[in-house]
């Protein structure tokens, strides 16, 4: 029990990693280690390799926490804007996609950080679930991996005119933006298709996120994943506008347009008044696949802090890690309050250089 909090009080400290016995109690994320939830298993020799592998990948990707004052030192004076994940980077990965609840204290943070820098959320579920989820209104959403977004309504300028189809929501604050509505009604077709394709084979299910559908197997036995894979291919093969894509224990069809959260992530610096400013960093914080292109656009646009939540290695483009959902609260928490010590004295306006 004193290792447990000794270690816990550690953590929030941001002085060090979670130990791995605190992994094995916590055993929520299914999609690294595989394990049943809840379980708990004891530490054993493989545990202490994987600790040893975990630390030699930490090398190239610190943590957020550890690193956190220098990177606050090297963004003094720059534009912070937060873009965060939501599932398995706000919400721990769970078995039942409709109860990936968000922590009381994870939309206090949220909220927080929100109050002190322009934040947005981008998510592969649709915009309306995720912002369902999330319950706050100081934010920005875009669902269905970023491609429907709804932004602040200023008019965005693109060299080649990419950006259309924008439509003001009804007060006019926000517009909506959703390049890949041409590919609603064959989306649709696709879903239904899918619903009765899945209907036999136990504990799969898809999940309509509007623009894009997710095919879960976390509870699909494995012997059964090669056949659901090949009901999955077999729809797709009628439809060469979609492509599918891969998560944690899910399979994702979306539109074949070159659209995706790293683009999702530009749109919103565009919209925000702020695509072309050198002294802009943006911190995105993502656990999955579909969030490497967002930090392959930080990389290329070389300021910026892309931050990947992983309890296990991973081959990704993010420069920090964070291990886990509850390292992601304890990071933001640091955030908004490093902000209102930085700058008590200036209003939020000038903080973020935008009118507010
Ligand atoms: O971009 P995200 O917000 O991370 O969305 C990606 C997918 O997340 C959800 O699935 C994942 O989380 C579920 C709940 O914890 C879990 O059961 C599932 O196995 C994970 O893949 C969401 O349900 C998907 O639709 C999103 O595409």
């Amino acid at each position: 029990m004193f290792k447990r909090n000794f270690a816990k009080f550690n953590q929030a400290m941001g002085f060090q990693r979670s130990s791995n016995w605190q992994k094995v109690q916590h055993g929520n994320d299914l999609s690294t280690n595989e394990r049943a939830p809840n379980s708990c298993h004891p530490v054993t020799n493989e545990a202490v390799s994987d600790d040893a592998n975990y630390s030699s990948w930490m090398v190239d990707h610190p943590s957020a926490l550890t690193s956190f004052d220098q990177m606050m030192k090297d963004a003094k004076g720059k534009k912070i804007v937060v873009f965060l994940d939501y599932d398995g980077t706000l919400s721990p990965i769970v078995n039942d996609p409709d109860r990936a609840f968000m922590s009381p204290e994870m939309r206090a943070a949220v909220r927080e950080v929100a109050k002190c820098f322009p934040t947005a959320i981008i998510s592969g579920r649709s915009r309306d679930k995720v912002k369902g989820f999330v319950q706050l209104n100081n934010i920005y959403y875009a669902g269905s991996h970023g491609m429907d977004i709804m932004a602040p309504p200023r008019p965005v300028r693109s060299s080649d005119g990419k950006y259309h189809t924008v439509s003001l929501d009804r007060k006019g604050n926000e517009a909506v933006f959703q390049p890949a509505q041409k590919f609603l009604p064959a989306m649709q077709k696709i879903l239904k298709e899918l619903e009765v394709a899945v209907r036999k084979i136990p504990g799969a299910r898809v999940e309509n996120n509007r623009f894009c559908v997710s095919i879960h197997f976390r509870q699909v036995r494995q012997e059964d994943y090669g056949m659901l894979e090949e009901k999955v291919k077999s729809i797709l093969k009628h439809y060469p506008d979609f492509r599918l894509g891969w998560g944690k224990k899910v399979m994702e069809i979306r539109p074949s347009i070159e659209w995706d959260k790293g683009n999702a992530l530009e749109y919103f610096l565009d919209t925000l008044g702020l695509g072309n400013c050198t002294d802009v960093l943006p911190v995105y914080i993502g656990d999955d696949r579909t969030d490497e292109d967002a930090f392959k656009v930080i990389r290329k646009r070389g300021l910026g802090y892309p931050i990947v939540v992983a309890s296990s290695p991973k081959d990704t483009k993010a420069s920090y890690s964070l291990y886990d959902p509850s390292e992601v609260l304890t990071f933001l928490l640091r955030l908004a309050r490093w902000r209102k010590s930085s700058s008590s004295s200036r209003s939020l306006s000038q903080v973020w250089g935008v009118s507010s």
